[in-house]
């Protein structure tokens, strides 16, 4: 399945009327969202998978891990207690706060595989951070370099564990889009990745192994439209464990998210995002507060309805209410 992972170039991304790759059922269905990559590293899964053990079992270490970012925490384990959230256990190690951890936690999980992941995303955000946003660049017309000089990125690891409140519940992650410019997610041997090729209904499975590139919000936006961000899902099978690596890649917080060239633009937006007042910081906050609710971190306020999904919320911001109107109706 891996084999995939080379079948399409980075260059090979962009609107339809730029493309015109054929080449497997897949990446001619997802184009121009969505690529299979190849990394120069391979996710280290046997050093992931003792790293959520270490975790899952020593109260000690998560709790010391946590205590360094108080307001949210690290390791986050809802799931093992709320049977409707996410059925995962995710570690959110962005440069920032693995920078807040103390040198003794650091060591202590040292020995449980933490500098393994740490260098693996380190080299993976070395090697293709820079190469992805000139192809990105190049597709939608505009510089995002500029935009990305802060390294507003996250390194997340997701544990699909088996024992979660629900062990039956095939919810691993629920749909979504992601906020930033783009993800690679990295898979082990159990499969699970959904995604919805732009304008299809239908959820396509992504074969396990290898690297996925996704485009988010970020990158739909100050494009104009011109690069589609892809709605994706993992579901869960019942007694398998699946492990993933997520590196997340978003503009520094201050950038107004409008399209940067606007005459360039192939969608509609908002009045509000064509003013320019939403800024990076802000869109991540409004969307993070029904993410952590998917997952099982935060609990939304009375009179926000919880049918109301992660992306609906986000399409009414960015395309306004009418557009979004007509969508449900049809
Ligand atoms: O585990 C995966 O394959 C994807 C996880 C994901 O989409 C996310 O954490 O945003
Ligand atoms: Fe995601």
């Amino acid at each position: 399945m891996a084999s995939c992972a080379s079948t399409v170039a980075v260059s090979s991304f962009g609107p339809p009327q730029e493309t015109a790759d054929t080449q497997s059922t897949i990446s001619s269905l997802l184009e121009p969202a969505i690529s299979f990559l190849e990394p120069v590293a391979r996710a280290p899964f046997p050093a992931i998978r003792r790293l959520f053990d270490h975790l899952r079992t020593d109260a000690r270490d998560s709790a010391s891990l946590n205590a360094t970012y108080p307001s949210r925490g690290l390791f986050k384990t809802a799931a093992m207690t709320n049977p409707s959230s996410d059925q995962k256990l995710t570690l959110d190690l962005s440069p920032k706060r693995v920078l807040l951890i103390s040198a003794d936690l650091r060591a202590s999980l040292a020995a449980h595989g933490l500098e393994e992941v740490l260098s693996f995303f380190s080299a993976i955000a070395a090697a293709h951070i820079p190469t992805i946003l000139s192809a990105l660049s190049n597709l939608a017309g505009i510089d995002l370099a500029p935009l990305h000089k802060s390294q507003n990125i996250n390194f997340r690891l997701c544990d699909y564990w088996p024992g979660t409140a629900a062990p039956e519940s095939d919810n691993g992650c629920g749909p979504h889009t992601d906020y930033g410019t783009f993800s690679i997610i990295f898979q082990d041997e159990h499969a699970g990745l959904e995604v919805k090729a732009p304008g299809s209904s239908g959820w396509i499975p992504i074969p396990p192994g290898g690297a996925v590139l996704l485009f988010g919000w970020c990158a739909l936006i100050l494009s104009g439209g011109r690069i589609h961000a892809v709605k994706h899902r993992v579901r869960r099978l019942s007694g398998t464990r699946r492990l993933s690596a997520v590196l997340f890649v978003a503009p520094d917080v201050d950038v107004a998210l409008k399209p940067v060239n606007v005459d360039n633009s192939a969608r509609q937006f908002s009045e509000l995002i064509k003013s320019g007042a939403v800024d990076v910081k802000w869109f991540k906050e409004v969307m993070g507060k029904r993410w952590r609710w998917r997952e099982g971190n935060e609990s939304l306020a009375n009179g926000e309805l919880d049918e109301v999904t992660q992306d609906e919320d986000i399409e009414k911001l960015v395309f306004g209410l009418g557009s979004y109107e007509t969508r449900v109706k049809a």
